[in-house]
């Protein structure tokens, strides 16, 4: 197993909530499974993963593990709660090698029927009334029907204005959502969520803190549902199902401990009665096409958090899964992606 860092920088930060994501830094993971290569991504993002620090430690652990005991080795000295980034660093490597090793595209090896697309959701960043409603229009320009909008930065009154322009701007026939990264008191939640009603705001992610289940689900049974993203940092799928505290899982493959974890945990969602959203943590394009894999493995995902490429200034290899007319194309190459040209040399 070899690792090598990387870092990207970003051409559109992110501002959330929670802060502003200005740059990603993490680490290639290469393997060798039985002759055949495998790449896997490790991307930490602190808050929601560890640390780089600890990511390349645990990636180094892993390593020397596997070296003398083999892969199932490797993985147990990882864990998916303490250390997800870098356990999806190694997944995302060893189901890229396996699945290349069959010659079938990853969400087949997952067990996903063929697919050509996924759909996608844009992803409309924390600026004022006339910045979001620009970048909503643009999104419809280029294809988008389920747009999703970061709140929670500013006044309750103050996003449910700039929700009011974006839905009078693009009309009544396309998916809103909005992201507020755990940012509002229960109070502001309920005044927000009443006043989504009449903008159809189909869901609204994480309203609340990440560790404030019981307050999710008080704010169920309306007509705008709630979509639990950073509970799934901080909590069990299963505590977070039995707690009834949501309609829809956000399901990221780099905080939930690889693509596997996340497949498990979108199948799971399903099987409860909720929806999964497959998303990324703004990656490079490997973890994001391993994520599009993932997504591609459900039968008929709503659409999805995947069109995060642009917002990097530079990636890892040529993106492997272009996003047209708001939907993904799913590469049907054997493995996660084709063969980057980054092996042997690096
Ligand atoms: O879901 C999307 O549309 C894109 C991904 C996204 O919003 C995101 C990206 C990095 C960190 C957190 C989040 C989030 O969903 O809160
Ligand atoms: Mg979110």
């Amino acid at each position: 197993m070899r690792i090598e860092q990387f870092s990207l920088a970003l051409a559109t930060p992110l501002t959330t909530a929670h802060g502003t994501i200005d740059s990603r830094e993490g680490f290639l993971v290469f393997v060798d499974v039985d002759g055949t290569r495998g790449i896997g991504e490790a991307t930490p993002l602190p808050g929601w993963t560890e640390s780089l620090e600890a990511c390349r430690d645990a990636l180094d652990r892993a390593g020397r593990a596997a070296e003398t005991d083999g892969w199932d080795a490797a993985f147990t000295t990882l864990t998916n709660a303490d250390e997800p980034a870098a356990r999806h660093g190694l997944a995302l490597a060893l189901c890229d090698a396996r699945s290349r090793a069959a010659d079938v595209p990853l969400y087949r090896h997952f067990g996903g029927e063929h697919t050509k697309r996924v759909p996608a959701n844009a992803t409309i960043g924390d600026g004022g009334v006339e910045e979001t409603v620009v970048e909503a229009t643009e999104a419809i320009e280029q294809g988008f029907s389920t747009l999703k909008i970061k709140v929670g930065a500013r006044e309750v009154a103050a996003d449910i204005a700039r929700i009011d322009a974006v839905r009078n701007a693009v009309g009544d026939n396309v998916t809103l959502r909005a992201d507020a990264n755990g940012a509002w008191s229960r109070e502001e939640a309920r005044t927000a969520l009443d006043a989504f009603v009449d903008l159809d705001v189909a869901f609204v992610e994480q309203p609340l803190a990440a560790d404030d289940l019981a307050g999710h689900a008080a704010l169920r049974g309306g007509s705008v549902g709630i979509a639990l993203d950073e509970a799934l940092a901080e909590h069990a799928v299963e505590t977070v199902l039995a707690a009834d505290a949501a309609d829809v899982l956000v399901v990221k493959p780099m905080v939930l401990g690889g693509p596997d974890r996340a497949r498990e945990a979108a199948l799971r969602a399903r099987e409860a009665g909720l929806d999964a959203v497959v998303t990324t943590t703004i990656d490079g394009a490997l973890a994001r096409t391993g994520a599009v894999h993932v997504a591609a493995s459900l039968s008929n995902p709503p659409a999805c958090g995947l069109a995060t490429a642009d917002r990097l200034a530079e990636d890892l290899v040529p993106d492997p899964a272009p996003i047209a007319g708001g939907e993904v194309c799913v590469p049907q190459a054997p493995g996660n992606a084709p063969d980057p040209d980054l092996s042997e040399e690096r």
